[in-house]
């Protein structure tokens, strides 16, 4: 592993010049990477690895919009393509990706197809660290370890397709065949990591549960909501409050900060803006921090997680979901978004 200085912590890492794609394919060459699940994860997990030379095959359930998606892709039943359980039972790396609640339903029938040397793959460690709540507790002769690639596996797909790649955490909870190192960077490097962290199955867990509640989903929407709410209400235009709240943020001052740091953005906006800046996040840090502790502590004490399972095991919970989820689209500032966005030069059509 690479040691690298992070900020003036150093860490081990993998990148992909220390293990390319071509160790990653004589790692897995004997290997048949079994995907299970084809939901977001799943297509960008399995393309990326088929295009990458590694004998990958789905299991999904027949009959179903991801069973037929899959064959849009170009997974052939019989060939690449089974329903679950034949998949289960042909692969020698069993890749979990079902829902995390799924994967409590599943896994009796998963577990039955473990047997010694085979190797048990999760992109979370949210069934083993909360196997109390899960009942997810694998046979002690297989491998078991996770790549967690830090986004969406849409994203992860695209950027594989663009050439780029996604970061990904990698953590191995049981090495029964002596070889769950190269075979869980091998993985790693297959999916379309960019470099490799390493990372515990518990760690994990609760920073991706922190970080979606929080800045990267959570906590951003409750921020635009409120700064949003408090322009409208100043009297300013919804085109005006979504275009200093939003709009403005992802096309223009991001990918600044994504290409070089919060610190080059400032220095590219006005001296006024770097002066009011400067002076007001701390105070919004100071607001939110003790949020972040409350919300940490939800996490790592298993309130999350319970709450997750006990959601997703209602039976009406799908049609809840779409109900909240609509509410979020259905809302001024997202519905101020969407004419925003037709705006956008590059969405509109051009007229003869
Ligand atoms: N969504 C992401 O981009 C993302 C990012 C990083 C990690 N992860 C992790 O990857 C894993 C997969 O997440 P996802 O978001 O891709 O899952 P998902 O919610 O998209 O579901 C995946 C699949 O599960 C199947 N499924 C659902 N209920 C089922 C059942 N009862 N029986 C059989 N199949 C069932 C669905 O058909 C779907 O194909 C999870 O552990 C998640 O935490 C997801
Ligand atoms: C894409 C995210 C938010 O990073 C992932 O953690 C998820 O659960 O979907
Ligand atoms: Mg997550
Ligand atoms: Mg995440």
């Amino acid at each position: 592993m690479a040691k690298l200085n992070f900020g003036g912590v150093e860490e081990n890492v993998v990148t992909r010049e220390e293990f390319p794609l071509s160790k990653a394919q004589e790692v897995l060459s004997k290997e048949t990477v079994a995907v299970i699940g084809y939901g977001v994860q799943g297509p960008g997990q399995a393309l990326n690895q088929k295009d990458n030379g590694i004998n990958v095959i789905v299991g999904q359930r027949k009959n179903s919009k991801s069973w037929d998606k899959a064959v849009r892709d170009g997974f052939v039943p019989g060939e690449t393509l089974f329903d679950i359980e034949e998949a289960l039972e042909k692969g020698t790396i069993i890749c979990y990706l079902l829902s995390d609640a799924a994967q409590i339903e599943l896994w009796p029938t998963v577990k039955k197809h473990l047997t010694a040397g085979k190797a048990l793959y999760f992109s979370h460690g949210f069934g083993i660290t909360f196997n109390e709540q899960t009942g997810i507790v694998p046979p002690a002769d297989v491998d078991v370890f996770l790549v967690a690639p830090k986004g969406s596996g849409t994203s992860l797909r695209r950027m594989f397709l663009e050439g780029r790649g996604l970061n990904s955490s990698f953590a191995i909870f049981q090495d029964a065949t002596g070889k769950a190192w190269e075979r869980v960077i091998a993985l790693g490097i297959a999916v379309g990591s960019g470099y490799l962290f390493e990372t515990d199955f518990k760690k994990e867990v609760f920073s991706d549960l922190t970080g979606e509640r929080g800045t990267l989903m959570g906590c951003i929407q409750g921020i635009f909501a409120a700064q949003y709410e408090v322009l409208r209400s100043k009297g300013h235009t919804p085109s005006e409050a979504f275009n200093e709240t939003v709009e403005e943020l992802t096309q223009s001052l991001m990918p600044l900060v994504a290409e070089n740091g919060m610190d080059w953005m400032y220095a590219n906006c006005s001296t006024t803006a770097q002066r009011g800046a400067l002076d007001w996040w701390k105070k919004f840090r100071d607001a939110t921090k003790p949020v972040f502790e409350e919300l940490y502590e939800s996490v790592a004490t298993g309130k999350e997680s319970q709450r997750s399972i006990d959601l997703n095991s209602q039976p009406d919970y799908r049609e809840k979901l779409d109900a909240e989820l609509k509410e979020l689209r259905d809302s001024e500032i997202w519905q101020a978004g969407k004419t925003v966005r037709g705006l956008r030069p590059e969405n509109q059509t051009v007229e003869a």
